[in-house]
Formats: C-alpha cells, structure tokens, sequence
C-alpha cells in the first residue's frame, strides 16, 4: 500500500527478519472515537444548513440568505478541515541504527541561513543561529554552512567572520560537554546550568570570548562602520569596493572556512565544518524574487562547493535547539524500505520568545501538535521553509519514479584541486542575475518564483512528482525562532501567509487541478484547508457585523429558545468549543491562551485574510504585486516589556486597525442599543444577544487599549476617532432608516 503509512514492511529483496527500520510510523490513539464525534457535528451542521433552508423569515430575505451563505461557508470548511484531524500520525526514529550501519558513510550536509537586512535581523542573532548549526553533532568535513544575505551587509559578514573565530572555541565546547542549545546566546541565557568544575573553567572563558565577541559587534554597528584594521586584515571587505546599494552591487562570495582544507581546525585539533558567505548579486532592473531566489543561488553556489545530498534551510533567526537534528532527518531519508520516497522532513516552527497565554497565538499550537500530523497520515506535510531538510537531486527537479534507490553514496563532490580564490571567482558567476535567464530556475528547478509563499508552493509541486514528505515534531525542539511581538506585525505576517496560500489555488499549480489524482484526496484537502485561510474573511465579517446591526431592529436571525432548531446551534457551537478547548490544552496551552486564540482567530479573518484577498484580486487584474515584508525579529525595550506583560500591542496607524476597532465599536453600540429598546423580546433574541455579547467581550483588550491605556501600545486616538463614527453613524443609519 503506502510506502511510508503504517502497513507492516513487506519486501522481497529484503525479507530478511534481521532488517530493523529507521523509524517507525504510530496512529493516534482513539481516532475512532474522534470519527463518531465528528459525525455528530456534521449532522448538527445538516441540521442548521436545513434550517436555514426551510425557515426563511418573511422580512428580511436577503439577509436570510446571507446568514445561510456564511454558514454553508463554516460548515464546508469545517468539512475540509478534517483533512487534518482525520487520521493523525506520529514519527520515532532509532539514531542508534543509523550510526551502526552508516556512521562512515553518512552523507553531505549543506545548511542554508537566509537573512535579508541587518536592522530588523541583527548580525549576532544571525550568527547564533550560524554557529548553532555549525555545531551539530555530525562529522565537521561532511557539513558545510552557507549564509545568505539578501541586504549585503558588511556588517552581517564583519560578524559571521568574528563567528568563524569564535566557532573553533565553540564548536569543541559543545562536543566535549554536549551541551545544549547549541546556539551560544540561547546557552549563556540558561538560568542553571549544572556543570562540573573542570567544564566551569571552560565556561566562563567561552563566555569571555563570547561577550567579546557581541561587543566589538556592537561597537560597529554603533559606529556604522567597521574599524580600519579589520578591515584591512581580511581580504573579503575589498568585495565591497564596488558595491553602491542593498539593492545594486556585485555578487560576493567568500569561503570563510574552506572545509577541504586539512589545516582548518578548531582549537582542539579536530577539523571544522565549511562556512561561506554569499551576497548574490542585485541589480535594480532584475528582479531577485525574495527568499526563493535567495535559495535558488545558495543551491546553485553550493553545488560547486560542497554538493551535500541533503540540504537544510533555516531562517536567521530559526537556531538550531536540537543537536541531534540531522540524525533524526537522516533516519528518514536512509532507512532502506522507505527512504527512498522521501523528499523532505519537515520539523516544527517552535519559538523561544513566547509567554504563558500567547496573546498573538504565537507558537501555532494547534497547527504544529495537531494539523501537521494529520497531514503526514495523507503523504506529508506541507513545506513551510525552516527547519526543512531537502533532498538535493528532488529540489533541482527530479521526478519520483518507482523502484529508485537514493543514491547518496555516488554524489559527485566537487573538484578539490582548485585553491580558495579561484573556487571563490569561479563559483560567483552562478550567482549573477543574468544567471538564470533562459532556464528552467525558478520554475521546474529549485524553489519557485512568484508567491509570497514560495515554500509552500515549492513543496505542493514536490509532492504532485510523486515523493512524499515526512513531518517530524521531536520532543526537544529541533528548532527555535522569534515569534512576532506585536499585534500589527502578527496580521502582516498572517496576511503573506494567507495571500500567498490563496494564490495557490488559483495558480497553475492549483491543488484542486494540478494536484487532483497527483496526491492523496486527504492531502488535496488538507491543501484546500490553508488556501482557503483568506475567503474566511466574507462569512466572518458577516457573522461578525449582520445579527448585531439587526438587534437594532429587534429582528431575529437565529431559532428561538423554545425552538427545537436551538439544538443543532447550541451543539455544533458548544461542541466544536470544547473540542476545540481541550486540543489546545493537550497541545499544551492554557485556558486564558485558548481565549487569546479565540480572538486572534477573529482579528486575522476580519483584517489579514481580507487584506489577501483584496490584494489578490488586485493583482488578478493586474493593478499590484505582492511583496515579501519581512517580519521584524527584535523589539524595543517598552515594546518588549508590553509583550510579556501580555497586554495588547496597537501603537502604529494601520488600516487594520481601524477595521478592528470599527467592529469592536460597532458591536458594543448595538448591544447598548438594544437594550435600549423598550420592546425586545429575550425569548426570540438570546442566541443573537449572546453571539453579540462575545463579540463584545472577546474586544475586552481593545476597548482597554482605546479608552483606559496609556502607554504607548494604546490604539491612537485618530483610529478610534475614525472608527467610532463610521460604527456610530453604520448603526444609526441601520436603526433609523
Ligand atoms: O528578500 C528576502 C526576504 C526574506 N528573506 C529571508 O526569508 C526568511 C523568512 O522571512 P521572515 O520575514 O522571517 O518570514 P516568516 O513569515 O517568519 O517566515 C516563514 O514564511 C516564509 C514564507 O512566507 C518562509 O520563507 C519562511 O521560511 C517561514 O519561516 C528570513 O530568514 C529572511 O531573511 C530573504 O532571504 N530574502
Ligand atoms: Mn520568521
């Protein structure tokens, strides 16, 4: 049946009883019980859908209808979105194996670390997350890390050359005490570390070197310039002669550690892993293609250099947390049996700088414990960017066909006889511009061009040739990065995101069309789930602004308590909340985090989600392009501390955010106004009363963050001048007209 799924092995040529695999595939446990659950909520769903059919009220068609229309909207997606609940599966792997049968002969690792402008990512986070995974526990000459800098900063290569220094101090530390994290900021910020006198010695001399280190970084970013005599001691800074901005200069290569070299050693004498850095080259006229064609010119570069048969992308501020990674991915992609289908691992994004009650719902609880695995039941799950390890050959293209083995062990390594500049000035030209031009880059070859979320894209296109994927969550995160800190950031992020996915579905490589009897249904589904993240904005704004305009007129829009059409409503909604409650405390959350889901879930459908698809529509009929804003990965310190104290952060003008404040207005207006009606009925309205009632509550924040804050995260009092009349004079018209 399936080559990953959970059948017991079965093959000829290695029928062998003593075959022990790599890893091992479990099914959730009491997904039977879940299925009988959810086909309750379906019918409660039937239920409501015939309600709605056969009870059209005599005033206030149109409206009927429209309520009929969101709930058609939330019951099919609901629908879609068992693709992912179905049937969870979770992965184990056996390093012990791996380094039994291939401790001598384990493949090439080439790691990619994108950072793209050197204020929002700060160098020495940067070279955290590079000395991170420069420090994994693999064999130093078959790792080579490559850093790309989208913003070709000096400053980001005066550092990243600092960390080639501090890596032969750091990378023997590591190994000698396995230390972890691995990344030297996140291991210096552990409150207690417990360690015996002779590696406390060692300790505080690394922590010296570091903050040494951290300083003489500092001081060149204050100063915005680097000090005359570095740069004259490294050759690699005469690559900026020519250069004239961010976004015009030449492509700059430079081999910091040539791993090659038998005298590249750290202070311990063992060898050390190749690190290079790459600006590629920008020219204004050529477009770059943001991430995607960052990866394009590292797979490209890197081909030259090292020629790792697995390659593993990380964001700059994605560190590795689990020294153990490669081990776990290579589990997949050598076991005999299976490996061979593989195409990616996919790990979690987890993050570091999260609080108690994720007031942005941050860590992706649900996404992450949840959606993912059930994904992987279905043939894999999506690629997401960090934390992914590729094979090589697939992501330049290669199709999956039956019965083909990975042939790690016959991968070329590059020339060896050539000396460091020469490599250097040969291997700069893939990086050029005028590179890819005329070839299949960009389209059949590397990571695709043209979406904002090119990952995902990149994967969908992976899985149609025929490979599956693998999800990999190990219980110590393999990987940790910066969770937006602030509201605004959040909904920016989320509108890519959204957008991106949205013009999937409506691009040639639509899951529907392209991807129909390519991949699983489930998989096809689970696609359709988060490609249509965006339209959920029109049944939310509905649901959200209609039955609290219409207490205003006393019209009812929902059964009346003594109905027995209340049931269907009150299960479905109870039932999915409770539901919905307890995954999120199994995934670990609290109660007041489940809350604060709640109500990012409603900001991102009523802003993000519409902004994408207004922005898609624009770009359908060819008025705009979608840009990459790159999330923002440090904050101010009175940002910072709003941020753990969890309170609301608002602060900037944005449209968005008079949207949110409008709704917010518009709901608490038309609850004081119903009550100031003399003539309402509760019998007919509670369902409506209380639906407007949560809305009101779950602004709780905001209006905290309008009338009542302070400080500087409160929302600016022209947004809420703004939107308290457009609500104020929307639910005037409305009961007066
Ligand atoms: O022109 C660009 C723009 C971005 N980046 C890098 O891309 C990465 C992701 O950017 P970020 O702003 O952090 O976006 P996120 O939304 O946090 O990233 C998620 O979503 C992206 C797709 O939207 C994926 O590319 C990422 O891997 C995934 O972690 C960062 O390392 C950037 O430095 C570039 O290299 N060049
Ligand atoms: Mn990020």
């Amino acid at each position: 049946m399936d080559e990953l799924g959970t059948n017991t092995y079965h093959s000829q040529n290695m029928a062998n009883s003593s075959y022990a695999p790599l890893f091992e595939t479990k099914k959730a446990k009491g997904s039977l019980l879940y299925k009988l659950f959810a086909t309750s909520i379906f019918v409660g769903i039937i239920f409501i859908w015939v309600y709605r059919a056969t009870n059209v009220a005599e005033n206030g068609r149109l409206v009927w209808i429209g309520m009929f229309g969101a709930e058609l909207w939330f019951g099919l997606y609901w629908v879609l979105s068992q693709a992912v609940h179905w049937n969870l599966v979770y992965r184990h792997t056996f390093k012990d194996r791996l380094s039994q049968r291939y401790e001598n002969e384990l493949p090439g690792v080439d790691i990619f670390v994108c950072t793209a402008d050197p204020v929002i990512e700060p160098p020495v986070m940067v070279i955290n997350t590079v000395l991170s995974v420069m420090a994994y526990e693999y064999p130093p000459e078959k790792l080579s890390v490559y850093l790309s800098d989208d913003a070709g900063s000096d400053l980001t290569f005066y550092a990243l050359l600092e960390a080639s220094d501090f890596a032969k101090h750091w990378i023997p530390y590591c190994k000698k005490f396995k230390v972890e994290p691995r990344s030297p900021e996140a291991y210096l910020r552990l409150e207690s570390v417990e360690m015996e006198a002779s590696q406390a010695q060692q300790f505080s001399s690394i922590k010296k070197l570091y903050e040494g280190m951290e300083n003489r970084i500092d001081l060149a970013k204050k100063l915005g310039k680097i000090s005359k005599n570095t740069l004259f001691e490294h050759r690699g800074f005469s690559k900026w002669d020519s250069f004239s901005s961010r976004g015009d200069h030449d492509a700059i290569l430079q081999i910091l550690i040539d791993g090659r070299d038998a005298e590249a050693k750290d202070v311990e004498g063992c060898r050390l892993p190749t690190l290079v850095y790459l600006a590629r080259e920008k020219r204004p006229q050529h477009f770059h293609n943001f991430k995607a064609g960052a990866m394009n010119a590292l797979i490209r570069v890197s081909s030259e250099i090292s020629n790792g048969p697995i390659i593993l992308n990380v964001d700059c501020d994605m560190y590795s947390n689990n020294s153990e990674s490669i081990r776990d991915a290579l589990c997949f992609f050598l076991d005999e049996e299976k490996g061979h289908a593989v195409a990616f691992v996919q790990f979690p994004q987890n993050f570091h700088n999260l609080t108690k009650n994720e007031l942005y719902g941050g860590s992706l609880k649900v996404i992450t414990m949840v959606e993912f695995h059930g994904l992987d039941g279905y043939g894999g799950p999506l690629y997401i960017g960090s934390g992914c390890f590729h094979r090589r050959d697939t992501l330049c293209g290669r199709k999956w066909t039956k019965g083909s083995m990975f042939g790690w062990k016959e991968s070329i390594s590059p020339r060896t006889g050539e000396n460091v500049v020469e490599l250097e000035e040969r291997v700069k030209e893939v990086a050029n511009c005028t590179f890819e031009k005329n070839t299949q880059w960009g389209k059949e070859m590397g990571l695709k061009y043209g979406s904002p979320v090119e990952d995902v894209i990149t994967g969908l296109s992976i899985q149609c040739r025929g490979w599956k994927s693998i999800y990999f969550n190990p219980e110590r995160e393999g990987f940790l990065g910066f969770a937006t800190t602030t509201l605004d950031q959040t909904l920016v992020q989320h509108k890519r995101w959204s957008e991106g996915d949205l013009q999937i579905l409506l691009s040639q490589y639509s899951p529907i069309c392209y991807g129909f009897g390519r991949i699983k249904f489930g998989l096809l589904m689970g696609y359709c789930f988060y490609c249509l993240w965006a339209p959920n904005c029109f049944a939310t704004l509905y649901y959200s602004i209609i039955p609290s305009l219409y207490l205003l007129r006393g019209i009812s829009l929902f059964p009346q308590v003594s109905s027995m059409w209340l049931l269907p409503f009150a299960y479905v909604i109870i039932a999915e909340h409770v539901y919905g409650l307890a995954e999120y405390l199994w995934s670990g959350g609290t109660v007041l985090g489940w809350w604060n889901e709640q109500r990012i879930w409603l900001y991102k459908r009523t802003t993000s989600y519409l902004f994408a698809c207004l922005d898609t529509f624009f770009k359908l009929i060819g008025f705009s392009d979608s840009g990459f804003v790159i999330s923002t990965k440090v904050s101010d310190e009175d940002v910072w501390q709003r941020y753990e104290q969890e309170k609301m952060e608002f602060g900037v003008t944005s449209t968005m955010f008079i949207i949110l404040s409008s709704l917010a207005m518009l709901n608490i207006f038309c609850l004081i106004g119903m009550v100031m009606r003399e003539n309402f009925v509760l019998e007919t309205m509670a369902l409506q009363i209380l639906w407007c009632g949560v809305l009101v509550l779950i602004n709780l924040p905001l209006y905290n963050a309008a009338f009542f804050r302070k400080d500087k995260g409160r929302i600016p009092s022209s947004v809420m001048l703004k939107s308290s009349l457009l609500a104020l004079s929307l639910c005037t018209c409305f009961a007066f007209l």
